[in-house]
């Protein structure tokens, strides 16, 4: 079956798994409370907005909303118990999240798609989830600067009303268009014509059964590393990567999407890259969004979470992970370089800012400009410690959920349906939600493999062969987790 957008849908292939029912036809999941109470007016990457909306949990007077450093623990195999005696902040263990699924009775798995609809689906894994998490308190971490942007739309929230309908399609598209006279505004920006006028189809051929290698992929321009080795000058100076990005639309009925992965990636694996691919597949089935590129921005040093290699090496490895072996997935150095922890919603606002205010967004065919919409791509575990105390801001989740969107990879051991019923941010914004089942289940994990690593066993065949010479090479891993972070 080939889409108007000229990919074949898998959905032949899906449909004869018996999955993917849930897609166009189920009913919708309507009557179902919404967000009830504590609801903030608006919605600001301000800390000063957050702390009039209560602020983190544990934030005492006149102390900054978010001044917790949300580090959850990094698996299975906890290697950092003894972190309590490590010189860095200690690791204060939160009570593990109260959710539990058994108490919704049938358990009725529920599938949110980009139609906004809910329908049931066939029972997932049981649930086992991740150890509760460990914030770490970060004495010296000060709340990031308000972005400011004179284009950006007004950070504020529809009403529950609003929430509740669907939006069609147009609706969705109008929003994201960008207005002639702010882009008159932009017209001396940074980004050049020549930056955004590619001949090279990142996507071309996705889809189709063609191996998506980078061979003819155009290479990142300048050097991360000077950027990230806060090299003075021009050599050092921040690029936003957009040799992958697609600035023209296949299908203009379509929403352009570009997917954004926060995350450690100590070290990137296969299951990293293969999130990716799974949320593609997922978008090309919905037939809503059309993707024009997507990003790893790893986080900085500064989340001090065990196992961490510095942010020089992860970004590094993540880039040597899609260099040879994707055609649309890019790496942005910015977060993983800031002098201080950035919170994702700031991440997203960054992104926000580069595609959409300074990059002038996507040029339609009738000229006009048309925003793209920014989706953070997130498993199943990183959602649920949406719902633990301490570790989100709630403002910050109506950014990531409502203003932005989320592309959430279900986890082997988690139950990311139940999770979505059973949080009220998350359930208030489900129509901004995607969850993505993973027809194959990967778990690789990147704390095993750091053990692997140090107690030299293989790691052939987890990640990319060129981020293993890179480990290495470099040397990386070769402590434990709790000895590296006390350095
Ligand atoms: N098995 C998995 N299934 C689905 N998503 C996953 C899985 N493992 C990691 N992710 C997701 O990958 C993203 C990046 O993860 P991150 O590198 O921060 O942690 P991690 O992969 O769990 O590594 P670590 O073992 O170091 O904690 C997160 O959104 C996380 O939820
Ligand atoms: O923005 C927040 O408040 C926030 C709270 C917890 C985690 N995160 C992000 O989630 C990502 C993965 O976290 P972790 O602990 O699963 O490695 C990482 O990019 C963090 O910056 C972000």
């Amino acid at each position: 079956m080939t889409s108007s957008s000229g990919f074949k849908s898998p959905a032949p292939v899906l449909a004869a798994m018996g999955l993917h029912s849930f897609h166009n036809d189920s009913p919708p999941f309507a009557g179902a409370p919404t967000f009830e109470g504590q609801e903030p007016d608006a919605f600001s990457l301000d800390a000063r907005v957050m702390q009039s909306a209560g602020g983190a949990p544990g934030a005492g007077a006149g102390a900054i909303a978010v001044p917790v450093v949300p580090v959850r623990n990094p698996g299975a195999v906890d290697i950092s118990a003894s972190s309590s005696a490590s010189s860095q902040p200690v690791a204060m263990p939160i009570a593990q999240r109260g959710f539990n699924p058994q108490p919704l009775g049938q358990q009725l798995p529920v599938a949110v798609q980009a139609s906004g609809r809910l329908s049931l689906r066939e029972p997932s894994v049981p649930v086992g989830g991740r150890p509760g998490n460990a914030p770490l308190l970060e004495a010296g971490a000060s709340q990031p600067p308000t972005p400011v942007r004179d284009d950006s739309p007004p950070l504020t929230e529809p009403t529950s009303t609003e929430q509740e309908q669907e939006v069609p399609v147009h609706e969705q598209l109008r929003e994201l268009d960008i207005s002639q006279s702010s882009l008159a505004n932009r017209r001396e920006s940074k980004s050049s014509s020549k930056e955004r006028d590619t001949a090279f189809d990142a996507l071309n051929g996705l889809n189709d059964g063609e191996a998506d290698l980078d061979e003819s992929a155009p290479p990142a321009e300048g050097s991360t590393e000077a950027f990230l080795q806060g090299v003075q000058g021009e050599a050092g100076e921040y690029r936003f990567p957009r040799h992958r990005l697609r600035t023209t639309m296949k299908d203009e009925s379509k929403i352009p999407v570009v997917i954004v992965a926060c995350g450690s990636f100590s070290p990137p694996t296969y299951l990293h890259l293969r999130m990716f691919e799974m949320a593609k597949d997922e978008i090309v089935e919905s037939q809503t969004y059309e993707i024009m590129a997507g990003y790893y921005s790893p986080v900085s040093s500064y989340y001090k979470k065990s196992g961490l290699a510095p942010a020089l090496h992860r970004v590094r490895m993540c880039e040597l992970a899609v260099e040879h072996t994707s055609t649309w997935l890019m790496v942005d150095p910015w977060e993983a370089g800031q002098p201080e922890y950035k919170r994702t919603a700031i991440v997203l606002d960054h992104f926000d800012e580069m595609l959409n205010a300074n990059g002038g967004g996507i040029t339609m065919s009738d000229g006009k400009r048309r925003r793209y919409k920014i989706m953070l791509l997130a498993g199943g575990d990183l959602i649920e410690s949406f719902g633990e105390p301490g570790v989100w801001s709630e403002p910050d989740l109506h950014i990531i959920l409502g203003r932005f969107g989320c592309l959430i990879v279900e986890r082997a051991g988690s139950d990311v349906w139940a999770f979505l019923l059973s949080h009220d941010i998350l359930y208030h914004h489900r129509r901004n939600v995607i969850v993505i089942k993973q027809l194959i289940y990967n778990d690789i994990s990147s704390t095993k493999v750091r053990l692997f690593v140090r107690r030299g066993m293989s790691i052939k065949y987890l990640l990319p062969n060129s981020v293993i010479q890179y480990i290495y090479d470099h040397k990386l891993y070769r402590e434990s987790d709790f000895r590296a972070i006390a350095k």
